[in-house]
């Protein structure tokens, strides 16, 4: 099942910084985890923003919810969820 997921990340300006960069470093070793296991196929950053666009790739909207809740910057962020279909006009 594949969903397009835009993650806004907002962490606030008064967090300590060792605690924001600990867990900055946390979120890019999960997610690079989950890349290389398949399920977290695409990620993007929107241009001008702390925000990316991905695209995952998982069995369930259970699994999907897993990996979301388990984001370390999970408590930092707004989360846009969109399941993909495959379209009609593909070549
Ligand atoms: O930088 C981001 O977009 C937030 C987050 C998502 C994956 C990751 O490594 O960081």
């Amino acid at each position: 099942m594949l969903f397009a997921v835009r993650m806004d990340v907002d962490i606030p300006r008064d967090l300590d910084p060792a605690v924001r960069e600990e867990t900055v470093a946390r979120e890019k070793a999960y997610s690079q985890q989950l890349q290389r296991a398949g399920e977290w196929r695409h990620i993007w950053r929107v241009v001008g923003r702390y925000s990316n666009i991905s695209v995952f790739d998982v069995s369930s909207n259970e699994r999907l919810h897993d990996i979301l809740w388990g984001l370390p910057l999970f408590p930092y962020m707004t989360i846009e969820v969109t399941p993909l279909a495959a379209h009609p006009s593909q070549a």
